[in-house]
């Protein structure tokens, strides 16, 4: 393994990891073996009017299709890079006063699926930074114009007062409260009185948080003590439709403004962007601009982190770590992001529903960074203010970069409330008409992964961009954990990933000539996850039925060219497999990973790559499902056991229809083999394929006939199955 390091003065060290010679070597003879499989499928092409010449065809035609899909694949395995940072280097160069200031955007969109409590548990967290607090300011987006999200903020407001100092006095991890307080804390390091005294006080919060939830109402003597409030009472505000909302509860500038430590605080800012039933909001990607621009008015800080409401940051030292690569005077001027990996931590020990994806943050992400960029996914990631204002990267910038960072906080001299009026306009839905807004500037809309097209379009300006996976996890998050949740957020994914290839922004087209082929490749890797559903599915469906129909399919069991298909299956397999393992997956949870990968690209692939047809031709418009991050405590047992979580979500047709046809071929396949016939000379990988695809889906056969909790398959969805199957094998038959 050769090691190149570049910048070995600097703040950051990115360490190149090249010749995987091993892997090379293997992925040359997979390709010398795809090319056979393909040779094979060429020259034995049934005669026309033969019975079986168009299932012949068709699968040619997806294994040309998985063959070209693994070529493209291969740019995220070729070399790997690795950053490192040091903190004290930075330390030592620029102390505390040269640090620069950090603008922290939170989004939440909506208080019953994203809890009040959760959404200030993020908020104190990246409020209480081991960094300094006038150089803070912390924004919350509530795209569900909730007075209870509000007023959640507004208890967090004076909890942070005390929470801030008692974090930096004892050097508390997390800094969520609640993930600090669910964990065992360290009693030696930490006064047993203050422990107690700081978590009563938490506790008094949060139950008049939920009290006041519950009740449906905020008591009186609360909403006295804020003109915030008055915006509900005085005005009709639905989530859709409500003028803007933007309240400073903290405001950093004032010298008045202390914890009870008498140290400053930073600034804390609620803003429900203006609403109107005419007017597109764009989602996060509208939410992710009116932030940038109010907050441009009110502290306008070099660096922007954002976070989703869900993700905690997990390291009070983030953002010293991240200031490594933006001040880092050879070589951090040209990076405009800096993606921190996806971590969560609510996952079950084997992962069932593959959330984690482990080999996507250690290898592939990586990967695709050696190829020069990373990709930019919404949160935990930081940029440069400049470069999410459209600006293109120069050889000058190298020049402007220190004093940008420099930058003296823009002394506004209005008070707060003036600002808060000069602030508010740029968050009404009429401040966007006729500009660049969400096509030059800011995220880019009409794409439901805004940030990835993002991320793309600054790397084609010319700018460089990081991916990080540091030692500690910087920011934990909440994945999905029920099957339907999750695969409705890769539907949301993997049709946007594909609605940009179709786009104007296709990596190879837009990024020709400015960014690397690796990294239009790599980009593409995931760009074209939903059309691999067609060919999985013909995969999954034609070998069986023709199974049944007593067609052969494949190479039979004595001709040489069997061989390749077994190589090209056993290869990338037990590559996939050590690859996983050494990612840190558990055997099952890598055969977890791939039970959830044949259900992701057969249900959420499919419906995504139909509804980008449809939006092609115009009849399907943008939306949003945003992702549930609470469920029943029955649901979540269920989930800690592993148990999978079904439904009645007619996705799972698909899911049980496939199941059920390939346990019938498989029945078919072995009894032709029992009879003594030719059964395994002319069907072994036929029948080999059933097995596989049975024993996959043993969860799903479990839920259809065995289960009886709420969790199983609905009555109307297996038998919906049912009928599927039957008509297909009979149609097959006749
Ligand atoms: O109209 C909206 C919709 C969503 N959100 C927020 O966007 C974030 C992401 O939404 P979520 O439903 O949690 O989606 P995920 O699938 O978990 O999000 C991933 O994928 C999205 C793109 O599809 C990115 O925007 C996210 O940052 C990334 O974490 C959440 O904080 C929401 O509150 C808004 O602010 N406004
Ligand atoms: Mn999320």
């Amino acid at each position: 393994m050769a090691v190149q390091s570049e910048s070995s003065n600097g703040l950051f060290k990115t360490k190149v990891i090249k010749g995987h010679k091993g892997y090379r070597a293997l992925a040359l003879t997979i390709f010398v073996n795809i090319c056979l499989i393909w040779m094979f499928r060429a020259t034995h092409v049934p005669k026309s009017g033969e019975p079986h010449r168009w299932a012949w065809l068709g699968l040619f035609a997806a294994e040309l299709w998985f063959g070209l899909f693994w070529i493209i694949n291969q740019s995220l395995r070729w070399t790997h890079v690795q950053h490192r940072t040091f903190k004290h280097k930075l330390h030592q160069r620029f102390g505390e006063d040269g640090l620069p200031r950090v603008d922290i955007f939170v989004f939440t969109a909506d208080p019953t699926i994203e809890p009040s409590l959760m959404v200030v548990n993020t908020v104190l967290s990246v409020m209480a930074y081991n960094y300094p607090s006038e150089k803070l300011s912390v924004y919350l987006s509530d795209d569900g114009a909730s007075i209870f999200t509000f007023y959640a903020l507004f208890e967090a407001s004076m909890f942070a007062k005390h929470w801030i100092p008692f974090c930096n006095k004892f050097g508390i991890e997390p800094r969520s409260p609640a993930a600090y307080f669910s964990k065992k804390p360290d009693l030696l390091s930490i006064n047993g009185d203050e422990l107690e005294a700081i978590k009563r006080l938490y506790e008094d919060m949060k139950d008049r948080i939920d009290g006041a939830i519950g009740s449906g109402r905020i008591p009186e003597e609360i909403t006295e003590q804020h003109k915030g409030f008055l915006e509900w009472s005085y005005r009709s505000v639905t989530k859709g439709d409500h003028s803007t909302i933007l309240q400073i509860l903290i405001d950093g500038r004032d010298s008045n403004v202390v914890d009870v430590e008498g140290n400053a605080m930073p600034t804390l800012v609620y803003l429900a962007r203006e609403k109107r039933p005419h007017y597109p909001h764009n989602f996060k990607a509208g939410a992710v601009n009116a932030l940038i621009r109010v907050s441009s008015e009110i502290s306008n800080a070099p660096v922007i982190l954002s976070v989703d409401c869900d993700m905690y940051s997990n390291d009070p030292n983030t953002l010293r770590d991240v200031m490594c690569f933006f001040m880092d005077e050879e070589n951090g001027h040209d990076i405009a992001f800096v993606q921190y990996a996806q971590k969560f931590d609510n996952i079950s020990k084997n992962d069932v529903y593959g959330n984690m994806s482990k080999v996507i943050t250690t290898v592939e992400h990586s990967g695709i960074d050696a190829r020069g960029g990373s990709v930019y996914s919404g949160t935990g990631s930081f940029h440069r203010r400049a470069t999410l204002g459209g600006k293109i990267c120069s050889e000058n910038h190298k020049h402007e970069f220190i004093t940008e960072m420099d930058q003296q906080k823009q002394i506004s001299t209005s008070n707060v409330a003036e600002l808060e009026e000069i602030a508010k306009v740029l968050a009404n839905c009429a401040y966007e008409l006729n500009t660049q807004w969400g096509q030059e500037m800011g995220l880019k809309y009409g794409c439901p992964v805004e940030d990835v097209i993002t991320g793309l379009a600054i790397q084609c300006r010319g700018w460089r961009s990081v991916y990080y996976l540091p030692e500690k996890i910087a920011f934990l998050g909440v994945a999905p954990i029920t099957l339907a949740h999750g695969l409705i957020q890769y539907k949301r994914w993997s049709e946007g990933l594909f609605q940009i290839f179709f786009s104007k922004y296709c990596p190879f087209t837009y990024g020709h000539g400015k960014i690397k082929l690796g990294l239009q490749m790599g980009y593409s890797a995931y760009l074209l996850w939903a059309p691999n559903s067609l060919p999985t599915l013909y995969y999954l469906i034609v070998p069986s039925l023709y199974l049944i129909k007593g067609i052969p399919l494949f190479p039979k069991m004595s001709s040489l060219w069997l061989l390749p298909f077994t190589y090209v299956f056993a290869a990338k397999n037990i590559y996939s497999l050590m690859e996983g393992l050494r990612s840190g997956d558990t055997l099952t949870s890598w055969w977890n990973l791939q039970r959830i990968w044949l259900m992701r690209t057969t249900t959420s692939f499919l419906f995504s790559f139909i509804q980008v047809v449809m939006k092609q031709v115009g009849l399907s418009q943008n939306t949003f499902t945003i992702t549930a991050k609470v469920v029943d405590d029955d649901v979540s047992k269920r989930y800690q056991q592993e148990i999978m979580e079904f439904g009645s979500s007619p996705m799972f047709i698909i899911t049980g229809s496939l199941a059920l046809l390939n346990l019938l071929s498989l029945l078919y396949g072995l009894k032709q083999v029992f009879m003594g016939s030719e059964g395994i000379e002319l069907f072994a990988l036929q029948i080999i394929l059933c097995g596989l695809v049975v024993a996959i889906n043993i969860p799903v056969y479990e839920a259809m006939f065995a289960r009886k909790d709420r969790g199983c398959f609905s009555t109307n969805i297996t038998f919906a199955s049912i009928a599927v199957v039957s008509v297909l094998s009979l149609i097959s038959l006749y």
